[in-house]
């Protein structure tokens, strides 16, 4: 797991990796520079573009100045400064690389508070006027700048953070941000990086190691916690060698109407792909012909107004992709949770259910999983305004009904009743497309049938699922959610070696 701090925390890392390796604030920014010109300089390899190095007088201000230098060691001929002298303040490791700059003969020229913005015609310009010291939205003479430069539409890429963006926190509406093609970020992945708000102000960011003290980071016990692929293979178990169908657990899933039965179909195709040793299905009879055809590996349960089912057989239960929301549909629910006291995965239509008979809430067994996405989440607990307040909520509501919530999206969080958060990396647009949410279902509930608790069957699902889904987006533009659950032992195979 990657932590992912605050930016008031990374300054604090910062001050510490300062104090205890110890290096230089100077030298520190000297590596965090050259951590940026080697990403740079692989993703941007022409050196006769013209590029302007926007900087402010802080510590990213001092950043840009480092780069520009660095990018006339190696090469980039075309290389000149802007300096945005806004303010009379600016830090030492800023006036430092000033003088460094001037040694070198780097072109350079500073925009004073009021001046004119000064043309620019760069192809290529990087962004260091305000990192994460940013404390309130830009305005004044910076925000006329920021205004300039997005009017231009040339390739921006920025230093850590794009500028007027906040790396944590929730994200005021209407917010200026200098809007970048590419951020190249310091030591991990800024929190808000990860959740829909940034999408207007950045195309794409990588991270790079600028040798922050990793134990002091680890001290931290951050709850926001970014999965790494060597999470998902520790906790994946083996299959072992005198093991059969009963080692790996029988899930049943109730999902499904006439017009649903896809939902239906893919949910149980990927848990059986998934690996659990026994799936049934609770169908109505119109899909049992469907079913039959195309998996005959899986059994079903007539689902009549309130089918007879043996609750006790089973190691975990599914319910609600395509399953309606209609009388006998909530009579089912409540029956699951009266009946069944086990781990159960709650998606789709008895989410709505949930949400329109609140009381149900408190049923849920303990360690249950719900998978809403982020219209089911707001239908469920009220209407959020930013990401930021879903998270915060996601947090307090897996604490108060003791279950996991796994709120889907580009960058699934996964929240548990310990207070952790969980971001997982996995996935990509070609995913975007129906049933790929039945899917994850059904991986999830496969995972709780062989034994997995709920944090880990979270975890293990949602990246094997995007996992699946890179794999084939490598060929495909667009990947349906029948072929990533038939693509999912491939990706175990694969995450097992
Ligand atoms: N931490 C690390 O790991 C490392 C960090 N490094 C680098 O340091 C960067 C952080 O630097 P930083 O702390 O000096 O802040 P920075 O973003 O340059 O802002 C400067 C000042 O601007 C001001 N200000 C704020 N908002 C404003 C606004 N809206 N409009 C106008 N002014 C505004 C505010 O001062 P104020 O005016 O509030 O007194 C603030 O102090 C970081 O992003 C990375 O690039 C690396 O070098 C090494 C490793
Ligand atoms: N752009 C994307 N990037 C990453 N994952 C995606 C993207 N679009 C969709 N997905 C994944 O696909 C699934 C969609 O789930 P959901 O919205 O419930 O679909 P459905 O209701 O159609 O089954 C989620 O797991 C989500 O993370
Ligand atoms: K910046």
């Amino acid at each position: 797991m990657i932590p992912l701090l605050t930016a008031a925390q990374i300054s604090q890392v910062d001050n510490y990796t300062i104090a205890h390796e110890p290096i230089t604030s100077i030298a520190l920014m000297e590596r965090a520079s050259e951590a940026f010109v080697v990403a740079f300089t692989c993703d941007y390899p022409d050196k006769a573009k013209n590029i302007t190095v926007y900087c402010g007088t802080g510590n990213n201000g001092g950043d840009g100045l480092a780069i520009a230098r660095l990018l006339k060691n190696n090469f980039y001929t075309n290389v000149s400064v802007k300096i945005a002298r806004f303010s009379q303040k600016s830090t030492p490791e800023f006036e430092h690389n000033f003088v460094q700059l001037k040694s070198v003969g780097i072109d350079f020229f500073v925009i004073n508070a009021d001046d004119e913005i000064p043309f620019d015609d760069s192809e290529i310009i990087i962004d260091a006027l305000l990192g994460s010291g940013l404390n309130r939205p830009l305005s004044g003479d910076y925000a006329k700048l920021v205004e300039y430069l997005n009017n231009l539409h040339t390739t921006v890429v920025a230093v850590d953070v794009p500028t007027g963006f906040y790396t944590d926190g929730q994200i005021p509406g209407n917010l200026l941000v200098l809007k970048a093609r590419q951020v190249i970020t310091f030591q991990q992945a800024k929190i808000n990086f990860l959740l829909p708000e940034s999408a207007p102000f950045m195309d794409d960011f990588k991270v790079v190691d600028i040798g922050l003290d990793k134990p002091f980071i680890a001290s931290l016990n951050s709850p926001y916690q970014l999965i790494e692929e060597s999470d998902v293979r520790q906790m994946l178990k083996p299959r072992k060698p005198f093991s059969h169908k009963g080692t790996y657990g029988h899930a049943l899933i109730i999902a499904g109407q006439p017009q649903t039965m896809g939902a239906a179909l893919l949910c149980s195709s990927a848990c059986a792909h998934t690996g659990a040793g026994l799936t049934t299905v609770c169908i109505p009879q119109s899909g049992l012909v469907a079913l039959n055809t195309s998996m005959p590996e899986i059994m079903a349960i007539i689902r009549n107004d309130l089918p007879d089912i043996k609750w006790e057989k089973y190691n975990t239960i599914a319910i609600g992709p395509g399953l309606g929301t209609d009388a006998s549909s909530i009579e089912l629910l409540r029956a699951v949770f009266k009946e069944y006291k086990r781990p159960v995965v709650i998606d789709a239509d008895a989410l709505n259910m949930i949400a329109d008979n609140k009381d149900l809430l408190l049923n849920i067994p303990a360690g249950s999983v719900i998978t809403p996405h982020m219209k089911e989440f707001d239908r469920l607990f009220g209407q959020h305004t930013s990401w930021w307040q879903r998270i915060e909520t996601v947090i307090s509501k897996a604490k108060q009904y003791n279950i996991c919530i796994l709120l889907k999206n580009r960058y699934t969080i996964i929240g548990t009743p310990e207070g952790k958060i969980y971001f997982n990396p996995t996935g990509n647009p070609a995913m975007a497309s129906g049933g790929m949410g039945d899917v994850l279902t059904g991986v999830i509930t496969s995972l709780l049938a062989q034994g997995y608790a709920a944090r880990e069957a979270c975890i293990i699902g949602a990246y094997i699922h995007g996992k699946a889904g890179d794999e084939l987006s490598n060929q495909l533009s667009v990947v349906l959610a029948g072929q990533v659950a038939k693509h999912i032992p491939a990706t175990l195979a694969k995450m097992r070696a």
